[in-house]
């Protein structure tokens, strides 16, 4: 398996494509000039485009990936309704949606046939703090945290493209949690929730149909002694549901949490210095790795896992333009 680690640093307006091996080592494939300050990123799911959320004009752009090395090549482009905080698509790349925090919403844009960019379809305003757009495992459920609002709202995504609100339409979180970036364990049974203002971590659990959704555990991300600020960011889960990670950008640490076998408890395993202020980071698709980005370093970091508790071992750092804060991994 090649894989292919891509980097999008705003302030210098560059994607960085690197090469990772099979030892966990970075090589530079390509850099590339984005017309505009790029910030999230997400891979078609047939591999086959790169798509950006890009400002100040509100688009996002589509890079045909070159399925050799990773290389990119623009491919098109579309307009957007906010500010693209947050990007994903669904399992078929049929739509990609859009959560702006700025503009309190979360849209639906068509992808054609040829992977393109098109019309906005769906757009749900009024959702204060919209911070990003999950697609639940079975391609139903869209969840949408608002962190302004302490909720998280639930959508059946149409075939048409439509966003329908489930009943129950939302499911709320502890007040001042704001709920921000989610994952859901491979079992499609379990989804956790990382809440930027408290520093905590929620395990949804999720039955089906989605008439109860309840949370089922909430765990500290912060070290017992943290007292300062809380300003927690980015989540993600390895590949076969053993380790759970999520950071924070007041203390530039990576919480390190062991998962259960079932998906249905977390445990804290350890804390890890990292890059200053990691606003994005990701595990790549072996499980054996995770790329760190410091949003005021301007560096990333690569870190092996290593063992049952999931510990990270740095294997190197990057230099990566200016303000990098997202990472996405490719298997080709
Ligand atoms: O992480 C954060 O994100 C929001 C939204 O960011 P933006 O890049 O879409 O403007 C930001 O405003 C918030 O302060 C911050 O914690």
């Amino acid at each position: 398996m090649k894989q292919t680690v891509y980097t999008a640093s705003p302030e210098s307006q560059q994607i960085h494509v690197w090469a990772l091996s099979s030892q966990g080592e970075l090589t530079l494939v390509q850099v590339v000039d984005v017309p505009g300050q790029v910030q999230p990123m997400v891979i078609s799911p047939d591999k086959r485009f790169l798509y950006v959320g890009v400002r100040p004009e509100f688009r996002v752009i589509a890079w045909r990936i070159t399925p050799d090395d990773g290389r990119l090549t623009e491919a098109g482009v579309a307009a957007l309704p906010g500010s693209p905080t947050h990007i994903s698509t669904d399992h078929q790349g049929k739509y990609l949606f859009s959560a702006s925090y700025n503009s309190g919403c979360v849209s639906v844009t068509s992808l054609a046939n040829d992977g393109l960019p098109g019309d906005t379809v769906s757009l749900v305003e009024g959702l204060e703090g919209c911070h990003s757009a999950n697609i639940s495992p079975d391609n139903r459920t869209l969840w949408v945290p608002a962190l302004k609002q302490d909720r998280i709202c639930l959508f059946t995504l149409s075939d048409d493209g439509a966003l329908v609100a489930q009943n129950p339409a939302e499911v709320a979180t502890v007040e001042g949690a704001g709920p921000r970036h989610m994952a859901f364990h491979p079992n499609q049974q379990y989804a956790y929730c990382v809440n930027e203002l408290n520093g905590s971590v929620d395990v949804w659990e999720l039955k089906d149909p989605y008439g109860k959704i309840e949370c089922v555990q909430t765990l500290d991300i912060m070290p017992p002694d943290f007292s300062d600020t809380r300003w927690a960011a980015d989540i993600h889960i390895t590949p076969d549901g053993r380790h759970l990670y999520t950071c924070d950008r007041t203390a530039s640490i990576i919480t390190i949490f062991s998962v259960s076998e079932d998906g249905s408890v977390l445990a804290v395993e350890g804390y890890q210095p990292t890059e200053t202020q990691p606003r994005g980071f990701n595990v790549d698709h072996s499980g054996k790795y995770l790329i760190a980005a410091g949003q005021k370093s301007h560096h990333i970091a690569v870190y092996q896992i290593n063992g049952v508790q999931g510990l990270l071992e740095e294997k190197g750092r990057y230099a990566v333009g200016q303000g990098p804060m997202w990472v996405v991994v490719n298997a080709h």
